[in-house]
């Protein structure tokens, strides 16, 4: 992946991405291949500090142009001493920023300064109790024994010249460090997971006391200098803003009608892959609450017509990416002819498209080098090569309950805020095997009951999303009636998550999963069983494609 796509400045400039203020700090993660590498970031912007990712590819002097007020090195799945490990330059650490390794990247840190790391044998996976000798400033007024999240097989066993070691475990003789004339630290835990007792004290330590970070930044910060910098780029030009109902799109184009009003006209496609009620509901809702101008597009011949006999997930993705994009230009012809009175001259033509994209969308469409592509999500990879339109994606680095701190901002409802995400394929990506007619309108019926159930049980806060997903191309023998059906089995995926990067199945009660059940089988032909997705994310996604 390349840094623009991690949230460089480039893109502030071309797509009115959002990078904070000058008055803000920033903290900069390097990415050694870290599962974790978005929860560091997540957590330093939890201590109010604006941080971004970049990966480990990227020179010292590119990292070092940005400005960081400090460094921040992920773990990552590489032995040092391995041949072609990821190293750090030297000069990571001579440039005056201070920088903090974590697990692979306070190895990588000892190992570049003249420390020892070694394979002990003594490989600590989970919970691990943790013994501090010296608590310095990095683990300052925190207890003596700490319960910490370790995952790792090699250790430092001398730290470098001039460091303190401030703790130790069974398998870690030097499980923490710091050198605070030189203003670098570093610990062999996982102080961004929960399960690290006092995990965010110790990164605000180094935050606050070694690096000297100031604590200003906050995701309601980006009304403001957003609402500017998008008046700028824009000026007199018409925007469109593709809007689904979700959250990220409806602040997006909250954020956006604050800044130039009128001349953003909202976009709702139409394409024919989404749940019961859900049209019907953007306008009540997204209209009533901001009188924005919508124009409803309805492209659902073409989306099915386009999808007709795809099963591959990925091609499904791309082509409804590319097809959005057609609805979105024909609707701009149309906002076009219909604003100039049918001359549609040119200088009235629309530039900007809006789009509600969030950072795990870039993070998770990875592509290039450090991060895989898990999917590409229909805004992000799915994206046409010949795009015609510039994009304002002014939530492109945030996470998502950042997003709904911004909504919150915004004032817009709680009910839409807070609304459970669905993503923009649609019903596409929830039907394992070819799409059709036939089976979306399995799907909506089992989906709506589900939605009624969970709703009627008071959980839709509990429960963070619910994808339900037909097997379309599985059958099963049932007995229905007395009689031998051969149906559809429909998967419940009821998740925990924060921001979607990872994620629990939620344990919900079984009179409600009963419930469930017995309606979808008792109301929704063709589906005769019903099974419950028991798998956390990693290693499963949160969608079946
Ligand atoms: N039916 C649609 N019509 C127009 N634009 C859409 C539609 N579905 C998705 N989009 C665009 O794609 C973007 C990404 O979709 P995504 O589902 O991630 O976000 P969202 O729908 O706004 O929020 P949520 O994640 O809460 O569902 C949206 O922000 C929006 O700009
Ligand atoms: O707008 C979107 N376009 C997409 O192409 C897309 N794919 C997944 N999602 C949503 O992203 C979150 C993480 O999903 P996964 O765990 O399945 O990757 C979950 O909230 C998914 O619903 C998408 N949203
Ligand atoms: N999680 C990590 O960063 C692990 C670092 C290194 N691969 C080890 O096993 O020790
Ligand atoms: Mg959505």
């Amino acid at each position: 992946m390349s840094d623009s796509e991690y949230g460089s400045a480039e893109h502030a400039v071309s797509a009115a991405g959002y990078t904070p203020a000058d008055d803000h700090d920033l903290v900069i993660v390097i990415d050694y291949g870290a599962q974790y590498a978005q929860l560091i970031a997540r957590r330093v912007r939890e201590a109010r500090v604006f941080s971004e990712i970049m990966p480990h590819t990227a020179p010292v002097d590119q990292i070092l142009a940005r400005k960081p007020k400090a460094i921040i090195l992920s773990g990552g799945p590489a032995s040092v001493y391995a041949e072609g490990a990821p190293q750090v330059d030297a000069a990571m650490f001579t440039g005056g920023v201070p920088v903090f390794g974590i697990c692979y990247g306070f190895q990588a840190m000892a190992n570049a300064l003249g420390g020892e790391v070694a394979h002990t044998g003594g490989s600590e996976f989970g919970r691990t109790v943790l013994q501090v000798s010296d608590h310095g400033r990095l683990l300052a007024e925190l207890p003596d024994r700490m319960s910490v999240w370790m995952s790792h097989g090699d250790s430092v066993v001398a730290a470098p010249k001039g460091f303190i070691a401030l703790a130790g475990t069974d398998g870690a003789p030097v499980a923490a460090f710091e050198n605070l004339d030189q203003q670098l630290a570093g610990v062999q835990w996982h102080p961004e997971v929960l399960h690290s007792e006092s995990g965010q004290q110790v990164l605000e330590r180094f935050l606050f006391d070694v690096a000297g970070c100031s604590p200003t930044w906050t995701a309601a910060n980006i009304v403001e200098e957003q609402v500017a910098a998008i008046r700028e780029l824009v000026g007199n030009k018409h925007v469109i803003c593709g809007l689904s109902g979700g959250v990220d799109s409806a602040v997006a184009g909250a954020l956006v009608q604050r800044a130039i009003g009128d001349q953003l006209t909202c976009v709702f496609v139409d394409h024919g892959l989404l749940r019961k009620g859900e049209a019907e509901q953007v306008e009540q809702d997204f209209v009533a609450a901001t009188g924005v101008e919508l124009k409803v597009v309805d492209a659902s011949k073409q989306f099915l017509d386009a999808l007709a006999g795809v099963t591959d997930p990925e091609r499904k993705r791309k082509i409804i990416g590319a097809e959005f994009i057609t609805s979105f230009e024909q609707a701009a012809r149309e906002i076009v002819l219909a604003k100039s009175g049918g001359s549609g001259s040119a200088d009235e033509s629309v530039e900007f498209l809006v789009q509600g994209t969030l950072y795990p969308d870039v993070v998770e469409s990875g592509g290039g080098e450090g991060a895989a592509n898990i999917k590409s999500h229909h805004n992000v990879g799915g994206l046409p090569d010949d795009l015609q339109f510039k994009l304002i994606e002014p939530l492109r680095t945030l996470f998502k309950d950042e997003v709904r701190a911004v909504g919150e901002q915004l004032g817009l409802p709680r009910g839409m805020v807070w609304r459970h995400p669905f993503p923009g394929p649609g019903l596409a990506i929830r039907i394992v095997g070819a799409v059709d007619h036939e089976r979306l309108a399995i799907l909506r019926e089992a989906d709506a009951i589900v939605r009624a159930e969970v709703t009627a049980a008071g959980l839709d806060d509990e429960i963070w999303q619910f994808p339900v997903v037909l097997l379309a191309d599985v059958r099963s023998v049932g007995v229905q009636g007395d009689g031998r059906t051969y149906g559809h089995p429909i998967v419940l995926r009821p998740v925990s998550s924060e921001d979607a990067m990872t994620a629990d199945w939620s344990r919900l009660p079984y009179e409600l999963l009963e419930r469930i059940s017995s309606k979808i089988t008792n109301g929704v032909r063709e589906v005769n069983r019903v099974v419950l997705d028991l798998t956390s994310k990693p290693p499963a996604t949160i969608e079946w494609e």
